[in-house]
């Protein structure tokens, strides 16, 4: 059964916007952040991270979005550039922005935080008149992520994007990326997430993202069917709600449920999960595979990137996700 039709034929598969930032993942790892001394640099944000994920499995993928005109900003050009992703609607700041830096603090496989350093970053400056209507109307599916409506004018310039998507049948994915810090307020939080899911075929989030989606909402027992049915009414064909290590559940407009489990891993680090499983699940999903077989993709996407040390640069190809499936499968892999 097809649940989304992708348009074919179009000269890119998927294109995403919103945040390039970097990652500086702490090197002296299982200890908090005021004893850690140093850390590698990899290109980070969510959106970043999902198309370098979905470029590492062989899609055609472009970025939409704004570098900082500095040594940091050319470090990410040229990374996307090295994943042969398409970056001719990436721009540079002009204002004296800065790059977003994500610090990240690895106190142990469980217990890992993000310091986040985002003042007059450059990716939130992204003006609606930047966005290229035809990179969108070239691209099958088009990826956004809720931390671009933070502030204007990104926020301008993703709801422009969406529009732009509609006029021209590109799927859209909003994959939630729920981050606290860049918001003013709950309610302010709550008011554009909503405004930009109704517009969306597949939205991506953990319970506590469509927690906070519900602010207006009544779900007092957080029931995953009430969520993904207020979503239905709306645009989307499939409503994706994460559980962590406990798995995922797909939850479809004809009224079908699926759930995964997650795959064993070698935990470094819990970050990143969501995105390389966003990258295997959607490219399961575009392969015209299954629900359940493209779930089940993503999560062992989601077990490599955990059990390595950054997120952008352990996005698997296709030979290493098979592979990954086939260890765990003869039980090579068990924790
Ligand atoms: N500890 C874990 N062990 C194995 N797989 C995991 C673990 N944590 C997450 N995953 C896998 O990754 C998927 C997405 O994880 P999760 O629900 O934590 O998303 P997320 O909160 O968006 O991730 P992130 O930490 O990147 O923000 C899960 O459905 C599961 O398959
Ligand atoms: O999303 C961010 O800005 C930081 C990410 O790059 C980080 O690697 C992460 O949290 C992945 O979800």
């Amino acid at each position: 059964m097809t649940y989304v039709s992708f348009p074919v034929s179009r000269k890119l598969d998927f294109t995403a916007i919103g945040r390039l930032c970097i990652d500086l993942n702490a090197n002296e790892i299982n200890r908090p952040m005021e004893e850690t001394m140093t850390f590698t640099k990899y290109v980070g944000g969510s959106p970043a991270n999902i198309t370098i994920g979905m470029s590492r499995l062989g899609m055609k993928t472009a970025f939409i979005g704004k570098i900082a005109n500095d040594q940091m900003g050319r470090f990410i050009q040229s990374y996307l550039e090295q994943n042969t992703i398409d970056t001719s609607n990436v721009v540079s700041d002009d204002t004296g922005a800065v790059t977003g830096l994500a610090f990240t603090e690895i106190k142990s496989p469980t217990d890992c935080s993000i310091l986040m350093y985002r003042d007059n970053v450059a990716d939130l400056k992204l003006q609606p008149r930047e966005v290229q209507e035809q990179l969108i109307a070239d691209s099958s599916v088009l990826l956004i992520s809720g931390t671009a409506l933070a502030q204007s004018p990104s926020r301008e310039a993703v709801l422009q994007a969406l529009t732009y998507a509609k006029r021209h049948g590109t799927v859209i994915v909003f994959d939630l990326d729920y981050r606290p810090y860049t918001w003013s307020s709950a309610e302010e939080t709550a008011v554009y997430y909503n405004l930009a899911a109704e517009k969306c075929d597949i939205i991506l989030g953990t319970r506590e993202e469509f927690d906070m989606m519900e602010t207006f909402d009544h779900n007092p027992e957080h029931n995953d069917q009430v969520t993904a049915q207020k979503w239905f009414d709306f645009d989307a064909k499939i409503v994706v709600i994460k559980h962590g290590k406990e798995g995922s559940i797909a939850y479809t407009r004809e009224g079908l449920s699926h759930r995964a489990d997650s795959y064993p891993a070698r935990v470094v680090k819990t970050f990143g999960a969501g995105d390389s499983y966003a990258a295997g699940f959607l490219y399961g999903l575009m392969q015209g595979w299954t629900i359940e077989r493209s779930m089940g993709y993503g999560a062992a996407a989601a077990s490599i990137v955990i059990s390595s040390h950054s997120c952008s640069d352990a996005m698997p190809t296709v030979e290493q996700v098979n592979e990954y499936i086939a260890r765990c499968n003869r039980g090579e892999i068990t924790v």
